[in-house]
């Protein structure tokens, strides 16, 4: 399916505007709530049980920002190993952003990130691809560990450009979930607005040039568009 072209008539002929498909990511290690968030942000509640997930999962919802729909697609991946080794290569295809989680109750799971990260980087995911570092469980927040950890997990975020989220999958308020999600889309959809209008400044200063090799609609299309 070629999302940025879902739907591009209506019933009389005229074009309708395209909806386009974001591909976001969540992964970090086992257990940290990785399901339980996809699952929220898409239906609104936290799951009576989920079991390991076993390769990915995906799930869906349909955004309307500022009149524009946009699908979100999440990757809820497999964060242990022997679940994950025959989908990596297809996790981190045509990927539009990447949500990293950790449990605030697993100081493991913060620590592993640089190998979550250092996968990123390996599959050619750069810097500029919008990320998000997302501290889970804060409901079962209780000590002054959890606080030394938030601490060094915002740094983090801040060191790399990811935005910081402490979130509950669980929690009453689903407000911080949907704001991981909901923010990542509206970067991936600003980002597609200054890219076109960086085309727009290219064709004026190219307008003695061969029109043909203005392929850049392509490219800008290639930079937010499908991923089947
Ligand atoms: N208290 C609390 N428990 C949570 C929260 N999020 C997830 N859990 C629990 O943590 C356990 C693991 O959650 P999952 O969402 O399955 O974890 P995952 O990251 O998808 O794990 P894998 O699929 O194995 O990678 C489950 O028992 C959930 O009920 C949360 O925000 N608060
Ligand atoms: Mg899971």
């Amino acid at each position: 399916m070629d999302s940025s072209l879902e739907s591009s008539t209506s019933s009389n002929g005229n074009p309708v505007r395209c909806r386009r498909t974001c591909k976001i990511i969540v992964i970090g290690d086992a257990g940290v709530g990785k399901t339980c968030l996809t699952h929220r942000f898409c239906t609104g509640q936290f799951p009576s049980r989920t079991e390991a997930t076993i390769g990915v999962d995906f799930r869906e919802k349909l955004l309307d920002l500022e009149g524009e729909k946009i699908k979100v697609q999440l990757w809820d991946t497999a964060g242990q190993e022997r679940f994950r080794k025959s989908m990596v290569q297809h996790y981190y295809r045509n990927v539009h952003g990447i949500v990293f989680v950790f449990d605030v109750t697993d100081p493991t799971s913060f620590c592993n990130l640089p190998i979550w990260m250092d996968e990123c980087r390996q599959h050619s995911l750069g810097v500029d691809i919008p990320r998000a570092l997302v501290c889970n469980k804060a409901d079962l927040v209780t000590s002054t560990t959890a606080s030394v950890l938030i601490d060094q997990a915002r740094h983090l975020a801040e060191v790399h450009g990811m935005s910081f989220y402490i979130t509950s999958a669980k929690g009453r308020k689903g407000d911080q979930v949907d704001s991981i999600f909901v923010t990542l889309a509206q970067r991936l959809k600003s980002q597609r607005r200054e890219s076109v209008n960086e085309l727009v400044l290219q064709c004026r200063s190219e307008s003695f040039s061969i029109p043909a090799k203005v392929i850049t609609p392509q490219e800008t299309k290639k930079k937010w568009t499908c991923i089947c």
